[in-house]
């Protein structure tokens, strides 16, 4: 049967990148992108703002939602230090089976704890499974709908301390307007618009952080 998309990006990783190079592998990825076939990575001009904001918060405790095929985990995970790892949310198996290996290629699985599941199922777990009290760095790149619920859960369950930074792709395209309403709006979140483009091409998309008050 004919292969998926996510099965061909690891092939041309495979390929194209260098075993234990996580700038290879990024580069391979990007590269695939640009002329094989389009996927939906943070891609490397929202990922440069993206490493821009890891590094400077240099968090130890990390949670991604929506790993696809490891990209931005494989850029999140090169910049953080050592000892630290990051959590990353995947509900469907066939992205994180080929996820795993994608990390594993650029030699972060020390780095990455992958789990197979929904964000609404998985957050209220965090503390209990993980040993979390709060994160300081999330990332948001899962189903745009769900981006405003997981914030009021996040709330809900104690998982932001003051500082905590939450960092959202595609916050005009696709889009996430009530997401974007609530933390522009809400007095508990300082928030700035990051501009840039959907990933490998022209059309207007940017990253939104935002910084819980407490
Ligand atoms: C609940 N839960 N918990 C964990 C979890 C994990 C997932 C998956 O990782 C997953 C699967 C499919 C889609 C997404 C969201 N991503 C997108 O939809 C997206 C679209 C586009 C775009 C833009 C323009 C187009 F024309 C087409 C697609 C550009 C982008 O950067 C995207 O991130 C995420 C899903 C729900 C999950
Ligand atoms: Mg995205």
């Amino acid at each position: 049967t004919r292969s998926t998309r996510p099965q061909r990006m690891l092939k041309a990783v495979q390929k194209n990148a260098t075993k234990g190079n996580p700038k290879s592998v990024i580069s391979a990825i990007d590269y695939f992108c640009k002329h094989s076939e389009w996927a939906m990575n943070v891609g490397d001009e929202k990922g440069s703002i993206l490493d821009s904001v890891v590094t400077e918060v240099n968090p130890s405790t990390v949670l991604e939602l929506g790993t696809y095929c490891g990209y931005s985990t494989v850029r999140i995970a090169r910049l953080l230090s050592p000892g630290t790892k990051l959590i990353t949310l995947e509900f469907n198996p066939a992205n994180a089976a080929v996820a795993k290996q994608i990390i594993a290629y650029a030699g972060l699985q020390d780095k990455v704890i992958l789990v197979e599941g929904s964000s609404g199922d998985l957050i209220p777990q965090m503390k209990e499974r993980f040993g979390i009290t709060t994160f300081d760095f999330i990332f948001l790149d899962h189903w745009k709908d769900r981006y405003l619920p997981d914030i009021k859960l996040f709330e809900e369950c104690g998982l932001l301390r003051k500082g905590s930074v939450l960092l959202a792709d595609n916050v005009i395209c696709p889009g996430t307007p009530e997401y974007l309403e609530y933390v522009r709006k809400s007095p508990r979140y300082e928030s700035k618009y990051f501009p840039a483009h959907l990933e490998y091409t022209k059309v207007e998309d940017g990253l939104e952080k935002s910084v819980f008050l407490g």
